[in-house]
């Protein structure tokens, strides 16, 4: 049987993955989905067939590999919550380290060409004077990002001793939503203070929390950069054409360049919600860093990348949509719960 090429989106139906998924799907990529719906929603595969399962599921990648014949794999699925990490390591070095080798296995074993990977700027822990090149040697400071990193060096080695490629992408801090609204951040649990701060903005949360005042920064809080993430799906395409033009693997860092404090942003959401925030000072956060901000000039100059989207109040926007969007569709589907026993 002829074997029907495809590209394989591990994690297609989260957050970041729908996203690059959409836009695939926009460009006539074939694409299918592999993802276990733990923290993603099937709603969210806007493009390709989901398959519903496990990345660490032997039988089931065997299934999916003698009937597609995938040309890359762009793999997002992992847990990602920093703190749930802390307490939980060994489900994180499950998911992120230990069923990434057994799909890495798979791409190896069926002649996989590319492999993209979701990696983050937690590997670089704090970087010295805040700002992290690729050059800057990785020190995470906890077991997600000490799982992502182990995922990268096993990826490394797979590609060094096979004709598979890679680039590893290290996310900084992943905000906003679709420009058409049609996907968002619906991570359950998601600590991300974008996210907290348009629930809180739309009514969903009862009030918000600085953790830390005293970091060494301009108004004591601490600083990251924000990125758009279709400015993120954006730089997934290009990579895939990067792999395809035939050029050496990659690890590159996706940020702007420049970053925002929590009270900056606070102070956005503020602005553009037009809403009165209930915020409260708290202790710092165990593991947090005073200043994450991305040097990109590898990303810039590798992939051709430039990102179109570098606008706080454009991301603050469009995580507020997405906010209110699913605070009216909860309510709708409130309202046909009632309405339906007198049907
Ligand atoms: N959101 C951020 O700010 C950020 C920053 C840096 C890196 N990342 C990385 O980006 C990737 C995507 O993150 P996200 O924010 O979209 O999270 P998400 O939780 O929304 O998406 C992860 C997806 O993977 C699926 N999944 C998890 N474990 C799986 C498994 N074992 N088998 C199959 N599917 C599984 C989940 O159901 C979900 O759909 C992750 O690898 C994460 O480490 C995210
Ligand atoms: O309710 C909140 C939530 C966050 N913060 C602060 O806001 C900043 C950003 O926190 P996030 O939780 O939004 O993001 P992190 O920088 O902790 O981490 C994120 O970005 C990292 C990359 O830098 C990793 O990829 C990680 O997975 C992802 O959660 C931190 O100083 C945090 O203390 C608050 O003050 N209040």
């Amino acid at each position: 049987m002829r074997r029907i090429p495809s590209i394989l989106v591990t994690g297609g139906a989260g957050y970041i993955g729908s996203h690059v998924v959409a836009q695939l799907g926009e460009q006539g990529e074939r694409i299918v989905v592999l993802d276990n719906l733990s923290t993603g929603h099937s709603k969210a595969v806007l493009f390709g067939r989901l398959v519903v399962g496990d990345i660490g599921n032997r039988k089931l990648l065997a299934a999916l590999f003698r009937e597609y014949e995938f040309e890359a794999v762009l793999h997002f699925a992992a847990r990602t919550v920093v703190p749930e990490s802390v307490a939980r390591p060994l489900e994180y070095y499950d998911c992120n380290t230990a069923r990434a080798r057994t799909l890495m296995s798979a791409c190896v074993e069926h002649g996989v060409k590319y492999f993209i990977f979701s990696s983050t700027a937690a590997v670089y822990g704090e970087p010295p004077g805040g700002t992290a090149s690729e050059h800057t040697s990785p020190a995470p400071l906890n077991p997600y990002g000490r799982s992502k990193l182990m995922t990268e060096w096993m990826l490394q080695d797979a590609c060094n001793a096979s004709a598979m490629r890679y680039v590893i992408l290290r996310y900084f801090n992943v905000a906003g939503c679709d420009g058409a609204g049609r996907i968002g951040q619906d991570t359950p649990g998601a600590t991300h203070l974008v996210k907290v701060a348009c629930q809180h903005a739309t009514g969903q949360r009862p009030h918000l929390s600085i953790y830390g005042t005293d970091y060494a920064t301009q108004d004591g809080t601490c600083i990251r950069d924000y990125i758009h993430v279709e400015d993120l799906a954006d730089a997934h395409l290009q990579a895939l054409a990067y792999l395809r033009g035939n050029n050496e693997s990659l690890i590159a860092n996706c940020g702007y360049g420049h970053g925002f404090s929590v009270r900056e942003v606070l102070e956005t959401v503020r602005r553009i919600s037009g809403q009165r925030l209930d915020i409260r000072e708290s202790e710092r956060r165990p593991g947090d860093m005073a200043v994450v901000v991305a040097d990109n000039s590898r990303i810039r100059a590798r992939l051709g990348w430039k990102p179109t989207r570098d606008d706080i109040d454009l991301i603050v926007n469009s995580a507020l949509n997405w906010e209110r969007n699913m605070t009216a569709r909860r309510t709708l589907e409130g309202m046909q719960c009632v309405a339906r026993p007198n049907q």
